[in-house]
């Protein structure tokens, strides 16, 4: 029995509706959500990603600036920048855009972000907040998950779920909002051992590793929910994930597509942050 998708796509496009009414009711009163957007340096791909932010921003009545700088920019610069848009009153997210340059400390540059408008949730305050359960922003991509799996309806309370891959903006966080879903969480990771005896027990799988193939069908349990955030180029060059999406989809009871699943939520779930910044920044 084939594994029912999940649609990213098309659970953004109602998330995205759901932030146009919001926008709207910030706009009328006198509010302009905006999300400022700094880019450093000319790394193709993050091109890419911020041409989508901007257009994702404008198509739901966001106002989104883009700053670009070039990769010889002095750290001291950038931060100088962070500070200034920390100070402007107007712009309600601030997202810089990763990778920086090699000179540069990114630890330090996303800790110059106030957490008020920390819409990536990369803040070492937005992780706190998010692992003591305080309000904060919660790092997109994981929260994009979350989204897909409460769009099945899927009750995590007791469940097992196993995530691949503790890496900081997904990994770490992801566990912590599986946790205060009642799900009984392990993180797995490159040190594993006998990674296929920890997956063939979990009821959900989620696979962030950024490395094809991680997650194969003899090690998913039937009916299971597989989440694949990997987004790596196969020997065509065609974006792919983690997972073994042909073999899996075998025997998961539901799984998410690489392109048109994760990703898109990732993007939604920026708007819904920068949404919310505003709406806290002007009550
Ligand atoms: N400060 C910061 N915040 C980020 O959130 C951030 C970042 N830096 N650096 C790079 C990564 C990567 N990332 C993606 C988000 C969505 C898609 C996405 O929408 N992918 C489409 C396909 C797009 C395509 O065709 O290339 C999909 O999966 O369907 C991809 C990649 C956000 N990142």
């Amino acid at each position: 029995m084939a594994a029912q998708i999940i649609d990213g796509n098309a659970l953004a496009k109602q998330v995205r509706a759901e932030v146009v009414g919001r926008v709207e009711a910030l706009k009328a009163r006198g509010v302009q959500p905006h999300l400022a957007i700094v880019l450093v340096g000319e790394d193709p791909a993050s091109q890419v990603y911020v041409k989508h932010k901007v257009n994702d921003s404008e198509q739901t009545g966001l106002k989104a600036t883009l700053e670009r700088y070039p990769a010889t920019l002095a750290e001291a610069q950038l931060l100088e920048r962070i500070h200034a848009l920390n100070a402007d009153p107007t712009v309600h997210g601030i997202l810089v855009q990763l990778p920086l340059p090699k000179h540069m400390d990114s630890h330090k540059v996303i800790e110059a972000i106030s957490p008020a408008k920390d819409v990536d949730g990369f803040h070492v305050s937005s992780a706190g907040a998010l692992m003591v359960g305080q309000p904060g922003f919660w790092p997109c991509t994981p929260h994009g998950c979350l989204k897909m799996l409460e769009s099945i309806g899927y009750d995590l309370k007791g469940r097992n779920a196993v995530v691949i891959g503790r890496s900081n903006i997904v990994g770490k966080p992801m566990a912590m909002m599986l946790l205060a879903k009642d799900a009984t969480v392990t993180i797995c990771h490159s040190r594993t051992k006998d990674l296929a005896s920890f997956t063939r027990n979990a009821d959900v799988v989620v696979a962030a590793v950024g490395k094809r193939n991680v997650l194969t069908a003899d090690m998913v349990k039937p009916g299971a929910v597989v989440i694949d955030v990997g987004m790596n180029r196969n020997d065509e060059g065609k974006l792919c994930g983690d997972v073994d999406f042909a073999g899996v989809s075998q025997v998961a009871g539901w799984i998410t597509p690489v392109p048109g699943g994760v990703g898109p939520m990732t993007r939604a779930m920026l708007l819904v942050n920068t949404i919310d910044a505003a709406e806290r920044a002007t009550r």
